[in-house]
């Protein structure tokens, strides 16, 4: 029996992770579930899948959800001690990272440090923490499975083989919803027309990231840390159709891609199971017949140039991903709320960058220094208008 805890119960691929756990009840227990605020949902979640400990990091909605539960035996912790709670809960020997942004880092470390398994969608947490989290994974034996759809292609086409044999990382993007326009079409877009991913429905930081190329860049990072790869050897491959989630080269030319209708159920399955593989289920399969093309571009860089900033960002390493990253949950959070433009974000982006004074290799708590200090820097930046 598989003991898991979920950390963003709520969220996308926190909602998916417990549809494939609705598939295996006699497989998979939740031992713990974690969410920001939203109790309605949780409290469902709670009721359907019994787990002994739950943590809203909001306090008041803690207080409220307590009420609403005190029928059931169910612990309800709150803040950060109530996701390292979770994180490190006993029983457990898997926890989903599936929160949005870096405020994943520290219940991650903490889970490893209690040497549980991690299925990481989490991607913040390695771009910005990386050195941190690899080499402790290492010490503590724990395998950190990816769920990232790319990752998780990557992860089955090289299944197992030795690094050393490895040409290069083809990583496909779809381009996002603003695929083929200029930067003079982007003037006026809207949070409504970026939140219209072509394939794929997401939580709202991710598709936006997605719009802006950005999520293509975290993935490199992503990538680098989980395969021990140098970004050089990542070619990111615009493939609109996500259809093939991502491929490896060897070095005899020889090309394995996994394929799959983009479905988020299967990278969190086969990272729950691995090695076994289990069958997805419901589930509409890709039939070749019906395939009208896959096709490829590359990427357009200057247009999408928070792309090219963040390859910029992974290549300097240290301090710079989490001034990146930082740069862009804030600038995110601001377009989300229609108080800054589309193009504003990677302008945004660029000015952190170039403010940021470079540490080579941050501590934690240098990084959630940082991580404050960026976020600061936008907010100023957005009120001093420099961006009119
Ligand atoms: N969605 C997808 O298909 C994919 C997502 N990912 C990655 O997975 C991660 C999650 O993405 P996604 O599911 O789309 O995001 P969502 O916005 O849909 O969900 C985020 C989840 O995190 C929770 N959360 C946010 N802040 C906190 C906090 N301080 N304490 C506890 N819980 C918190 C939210 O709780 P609440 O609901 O209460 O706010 C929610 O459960 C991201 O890093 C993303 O990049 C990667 C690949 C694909
Ligand atoms: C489903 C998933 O893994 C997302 O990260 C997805 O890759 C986003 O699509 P883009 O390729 O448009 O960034
Ligand atoms: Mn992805």
């Amino acid at each position: 029996m598989k003991e898991i805890a979920i950390l963003g119960s709520t969220g996308s691929i926190g909602v998916q992770t417990l549809e494939v756990v609705r598939q295996h009840r006699d497989e998979i227990k939740v031992r713990a579930l974690a969410a920001h605020s939203n109790i309605d949902l949780l409290e469902v979640q709670i009721r359907e899948f019994c787990p002994d400990l739950v943590c809203v990091f909001d306090e008041n909605k803690a207080k409220d959800l307590k009420e609403k539960i005190k029928d059931l035996p169910v612990r309800v912790e709150t803040g950060m001690d109530g996701l390292i709670a979770c994180a490190t809960f006993n029983s457990a020997d898997t926890v989903v990272a599936a929160m949005v942004g870096m405020i994943g880092i520290i219940p991650t470390v903490e889970a490893i440090k209690a040497g549980k398994n991690i299925a990481l969608a989490n991607k913040e947490t390695l771009v910005t923490a990386g050195h941190i989290i690899i080499p402790l994974c290492k010490e503590k034996k724990i395998n950190l499975l990816p769920v990232d759809s790319e990752h998780s292609a990557i992860f089955q086409a090289l299944n197992g083989e030795d690094r050393k044999n490895i040409h290069k990382i083809l990583l496909t993007a779809s381009g996002g919803p603003f695929r083929g326009m200029k930067k003079e079409d982007l003037k006026d877009v809207t949070a409504k027309d970026a939140l219209k991913h072509p394939n794929w429905k997401m939580g709202p930081k991710i598709t936006i990231d997605s719009a802006t190329l950005v999520n293509k860049a975290l993935e490199v990072m992503e990538a680098a840390w989980l395969f021990d790869i140098s970004i050089e050897k990542i070619q990111i491959l615009v493939h609109p159709q996500s259809i093939i989630h991502s491929m490896v080269e060897y070095l005899d030319g020889s090309i394995i891609a996994q394929m799959g209708l983009p479905d988020m159920r299967l990278p969190i399955q086969y990272a729950l199971f691995y090695p076994e593989r289990k069958e997805l289920k419901p589930g509409e399969r890709l039939d070749f017949i019906k395939l009208k093309q896959l096709t490829f571009e590359e990427p357009d860089t200057e247009t999408f140039y928070g792309l090219k900033l963040g390859i910029k960002a992974g290549e300097t390493g240290g301090s710079m991903p989490t001034v990146f990253n930082a740069a862009n949950e804030r600038a995110v959070a601001r377009f989300l709320e229609g108080k800054i433009r589309f193009l504003d974000i990677p302008k945004l982006i660029n000015l952190a960058m170039e403010n940021h004074t470079l540490i080579s290799s941050p501590t934690l708590n240098e990084i959630l220094n940082i991580e404050q200090q960026t976020y600061d820097f936008i907010e100023e930046t957005i009120k001093s208008g420099k961006l009119d």
